[in-house]
């Protein structure tokens, strides 16, 4: 994907085609299509034929993204699963390392992740997921992300929350660590992103922090329930707007103070 410098991105999460049908509505304000079942988990994995179908649905100039699973520490599994979504038509492979609890073991699994997907389709995106509340289920330190990606040849590290129960990313971690994973991850020239219920009044934080890409689903369903709610093109178009509003008024502030 042609990256543009200095910009946040937005990856929305639908469920179905039926709501990527919806984020298609919304396309000019969002910039990756995440195919994910939440009902799998956080990261949950859906059909491969529900990755063709939202590739299909969604304007051929949006990448599609899929979660390969909250996976568990099974390299050649995982590997597998991946390339399966690639194939599929998604160029932005998520995994989640749920089941990792040491370094070790994320790198075994992103390494075999980065060669299914990259010998297939090399100019994919492999992202490697941690896990924000990771001291909720005894996986891998959020901390250790960057350098798990950058050793297994990732593209960006990501934090996302395991468990949905209303609690944050800056609850687990907080504004100026989550700075330090996006410092971490570019020194290492890899891309950072940044997920876990966050809401319209985190983009400030996330902003000047540097993060590239905020991952949201709940923010932007009906009711800020990302399970019984539904994706809503206006919120999708209303998130887009407070970005763009932190973009702006960060750029003003680096403007003045230099
Ligand atoms: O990748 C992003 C996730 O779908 C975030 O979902 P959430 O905003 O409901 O936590």
């Amino acid at each position: 994907m042609r990256w543009k410098e200095a910009t946040l991105l937005l990856l929305i999460s639908p469920d179905s085609v039926e709501e990527a049908l919806d984020c298609a509505k919304a396309a000019e304000h969002l910039d990756i299509v995440d195919v994910k079942k939440p009902d799998e988990g956080s990261l949950g994995a859906n059909f491969p034929w529900v990755i063709r179908q939202i590739r299909d649905a969604v304007p051929a100039d949006k990448p599609v993204s899929a979660t390969v699973g909250d996976v568990p520490y099974k390299p050649g599994t995982v590997a597998q699963a991946a390339l399966g979504a690639t194939v599929s038509g998604a160029t932005y492979i998520k995994v989640g390392l749920y089941g990792c609890t040491t370094p070790e073991q994320a790198v075994d699994v992103m390494r075999g992740v980065v060669r299914a997907v990259k010998d297939h389709r090399p100019d994919a995106f492999v992202v490697a997921s941690g896990y924000a509340d990771a001291h909720r289920i005894g996986c891998v330190n959020p901390l250790a992300l960057p350098d798990i990606a950058h050793r297994s040849g990732c593209d960006a590290a990501m934090l996302d929350t395991a468990i949905k129960d209303g609690t944050r990313l800056f609850d687990h971690v907080p504004p100026d660590l989550c700075a330090e994973f996006v410092r971490q991850a570019h020194e290492a020239g890899l891309r950072a992103a940044l997920a876990g219920s966050v809401k319209a009044a985190d983009l400030g934080a996330l902003t000047r922090i540097g993060t590239d890409i905020v991952g949201v689903r709940g923010a932007v369903c009906e009711g800020g329930d990302r399970d019984a709610g539904r994706i809503q093109p206006q919120l999708v178009a209303a998130f887009r707007a407070e970005m763009d509003r932190h973009a702006g008024e960060h750029a003003a502030s680096v403007a003045t103070a230099s």
